[in-house]
This record gives structure tokens, C-alpha cells and sequence, in this order.
């Protein structure tokens, strides 16, 4: 089961790195692997994104700690944040990159990115038109509980009549994208930072 995840998000890495947005050591991906309790197999800290091994996950609990204390790998530095996205979305797969377009556009825009009249919205369940969509943005922070308060001020959860918005921007740092499942996360990230590409681009 965890080298299956740990398959999964290694070839999502190297995909995600040869778009330029996982250099280096940055980024980590995870995938939800039980609900009760929470449990999610996370890209192990510090490694080279772009040449993950099925062996680079780790099993980490609802507050981002290792769940299992005979594995000697370390869990990504973000886990904490990921498993309080993955908590109160009910998402099944978050994905984190340092993507250029999405630190810009949360250095441009602080308090949000606003995003209206483009197809592309219809990627991530929203209108092409007649709609303001916005892309919240939270300041960094070293301690993922911290983060995982200012995510819980900006977070659009879904109403009865508009979905919610399935990404963040961290401040000075890069995007979070979540979906049910590993293609629908994947898509979310891929079109928002199309979007905020577009944005920036154009403002
Ligand atoms: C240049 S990597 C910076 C890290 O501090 C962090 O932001 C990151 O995205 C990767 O951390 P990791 O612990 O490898 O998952
Ligand atoms: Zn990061």
C-alpha cells in the first residue's frame, strides 16, 4: 500500500519537476491512505524531487508526525499542513510546489488573487464567466500549526451554490492543490497555476 502511494507520487514529482516547479529539494505530495484515523503517505523530506523512488514515502498521522517509528526516513518539513488540508477537505490528495507564477502572484496580491473570465475556471468547478473567484494567500511560517490556522481563515469551503476553491498560495513560498484523488489534485494544480500565470502575465 505505501509503495504503491509512494509510486504514484513519484511519478507525479517527476512530472511536476520537469515543469520547473520542484527544483531542487522543494515541494512534497501526499496521498490520503486511511481516514479512520487519518493517515497519509507523504514524499520523505529533504530529496531531490525530481528522482523519488517508490521508497521515498513516509506514513505520517493527522498532525504531520511519523506513524511508524521503525522507518528511518523523515517526513517531509510541510506534513502537518498536508494532513490538516487533506482533515478539513476532506481531500485525498494534496500536492505542494514552489511553482514561480504562485509566489509572485501572492507577493503581488496579498490578500488573494482575484480571477474571473477565463475557461479555464471550469478546470476547477467554477464559471467562466459572471463569477470572482479568489485564490487566498496566507504568510509563511516555519510551524505547520501555525499555517494550518491561517488556512483555516481563508479557506473556501464549498456552499450550496459554489464549490469550494481547492488551492493556496503561501506567501514568499509557493501553492498548495487538493483534490478527491491523485488526477483530480493533479488537474487543480495544473490549472491554477495556469491561471495565476495568466494573471500575473497580463496584470
Ligand atoms: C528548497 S526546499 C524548502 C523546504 O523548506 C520546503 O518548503 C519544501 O517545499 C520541501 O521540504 P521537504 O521537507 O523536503 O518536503
Ligand atoms: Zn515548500
Amino acid at each position: 500500500m505505501l509503495h504503491a502511494a509512494g509510486a504514484a507520487l513519484a511519478d507525479e514529482a517527476r512530472r511536476f519537476s520537469g515543469f520547473g516547479w520542484m527544483r531542487g529539494t522543494s515541494g512534497n505530495l501526499s496521498l490520503v491512505v486511511d481516514r479512520d484515523p487519518l493517515l497519509l503517505a507523504v514524499t520523505a523530506s529533504g530529496l531531490d524531487k525530481s528522482e523519488l523512488t517508490p521508497a521515498d514515502v513516509v506514513l505520517v498521522d493527522a498532525h504531520g508526525a511519523a506513524a511508524d517509528s521503525s522507518d528511518p526516513r523523515r517526513p517531509s518539513a510541510e506534513s502537518g499542513l498536508h494532513a490538516h488540508i487533506a482533515a478539513r477537505t476532506g481531500a485525498n490528495a494534496v500536492y505542494h510546489v514552489h511553482a514561480m507564477d504562485a509566489v509572485i502572484a501572492g507577493h503581488r496580491w496579498p490578500g488573494g488573487v482575484e480571477l474571473r473570465d477565463l475557461e479555464m475556471l471550469k478546470g476547477i468547478g467554477h464559471l467562466a464567466h459572471d463569477e470572482t473567484v479568489v485564490i487566498p494567500v496566507i504568510q509563511n511560517h516555519q510551524e505547520m500549526a501555525v499555517e494550518a490556522g491561517r488556512f483555516d481563515e481563508v479557506y473556501l469551503p464549498a456552499t450550496a451554490e459554489v464549490p469550494e476553491v481547492p488551492a493556496m498560495i503561501v506567501a514568499g513560498h509557493g501553492m498548495y492543490a487538493w483534490g478527491t484523488d491523485r488526477l483530480q489534485a493533479r488537474h487543480h494544480l495544473e490549472i491554477v497555476e495556469w491561471l495565476l500565470r495568466f494573471t500575473v502575465a497580463t496584470a
